[in-house]
């Protein structure tokens, strides 16, 4: 996150913009400074903002506690759901001069990869009835329900032909009609509001368990895809370690309410995690951070030149040869600090 504010920092002398910004506790540090993982000091400076720029949270620390009070389903969970940010948007890219990165045979992705995920993030089973109860005989059972609503489906396609129409006009709807019932409604959904709301794109559908390995097999036959919650979280994991790194993987979560520009409020957030095997070794990635931060000038600032620019910086660092461990299979790897200045002298 250091990194990223200095992104934009320098972006914002360069073009001289006057950024204003506030720094909030939230996940372990609202836990261990608050006694809370999303302190309602913090929830008000997000009330008050035009958008969030989220960093990880979650940790060995923090495992042991009740889970309904750990950094995730405390924190991130709630933001999500008290901004009503239905719709995540998670890149994969992976740059052609990369493709050494990625665990996928060079040969499969010869131009590298250009897709995007559109996850729907606050329905299905991470947001239904949870129980877990003490039986008669004394087994104990858990319990998480997966619900969706036809209205849910519907507004997450809106972002998903708003994003193919942008791009290739290819739409994969992922779900698991063979067996869920949400998923039946799922797919009865799509075609409906397809056929009606936008014709001109080439939909397809695909089971998720295909859909993982197809992903492995050939990611470029895929241009948008959009499934719901869970599916998501887990594709755009696999997405991210086929585009390299999950320390590459930027993203944006929208809804339907507008900050104080008329522009979308949104959640910018790397898609990986806190990454405690590496974690306060300075070597993490800072590409996901800063590249979510471009994300937020894009969509919540109106400001997509800036954007590209620092996409483009970001690019040039990494295909030149400057990167962290994660990226550099056997090149020399730079910490985060150099690789966000290399970063910024190509800004
Ligand atoms: N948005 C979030 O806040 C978020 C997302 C995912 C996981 N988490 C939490 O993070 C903690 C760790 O989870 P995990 O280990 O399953 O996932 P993780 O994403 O933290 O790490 C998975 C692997 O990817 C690597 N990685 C991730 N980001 C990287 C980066 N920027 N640079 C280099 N390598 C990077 C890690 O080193 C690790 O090997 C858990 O508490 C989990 O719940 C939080
Ligand atoms: C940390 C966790 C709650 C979160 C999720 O499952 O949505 C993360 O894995 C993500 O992908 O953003
Ligand atoms: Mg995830």
């Amino acid at each position: 996150m250091s990194e990223a504010l200095r992104v934009l920092e320098h972006v914002a002398r360069q073009e001289k913009l006057t950024l204003s910004y506030q720094q909030a506790d939230v996940g372990g540090a609202g836990i261990d400074r608050h006694g809370q993982a999303l302190p309602a000091s913090t929830l008000k400076v997000c009330e008050q903002s035009d958008a969030i720029l989220f960093g990880s949270v979650g940790g060995p620390k923090w495992e042991k506690l009740p889970p309904a009070q750990q950094p995730e389903r405390a924190s991130l969970l709630p933001l999500r759901k008290h901004f009503t940010l239905f719709a995540n948007i998670r890149p994969g890219l992976l740059y052609r001069e990369l493709t050494d990165a990625s665990p996928l045979k060079t040969e499969r992705i010869p131009d590298g990869i250009d897709i995007v995920c559109i996850r729907e993030l606050t329905g299905g089973i991470y947001f239904g009835k949870k129980e877990t109860t003490t039986l008669a005989d004394g087994d104990v059972q858990a319990m998480d329900t997966m619900v969706y609503r036809k209205s849910e489906i519907e507004r997450i396609l809106a972002t998903a032909v708003t994003t193919a129409r942008a791009r290739k006009k290819k739409l994969c709807s992922i779900d698991k009609a063979n067996v869920l019932e949400t998923s039946v409604l799922w797919r009865k959904t799509v075609i409906d509001y397809i056929a009606k709301n936008a014709p001109d794109l080439e939909l397809s559908h695909m089971y998720v368990d295909n859909a993982a390995m197809q992903l492995a097999r050939n990611p470029n036959q895929f241009d948008v895809f959009v499934t719901e919650n869970m599916f998501g979280d887990i594709l755009s994991d696999e997405m991210a370690v086929i585009c390299g790194s999950l320390g590459m993987l930027s993203s944006a979560s929208l809804g339907t309410g507008k900050n104080s520009l008329g522009l979308p409020f949104g959640l910018y957030e790397p898609a990986g995690g806190t990454a405690p095997d590496i974690a306060g070794k300075g070597i993490a990635n800072p590409c996901a951070q800063i590249l979510s931060a471009a994300l937020m000038l894009r969509y919540s600032f109106g400001l997509g030149e800036i954007a590209t620019r620092i996409e483009a910086a970001v690019k040039k660092t990494v295909t030149s040869g400057t990167r962290t461990g994660d990226i550099a299979f056997g090149r020399p790897a730079v910490g985060t600090k150099a690789m966000a200045d290399a970063i910024i002298a190509n800004l």
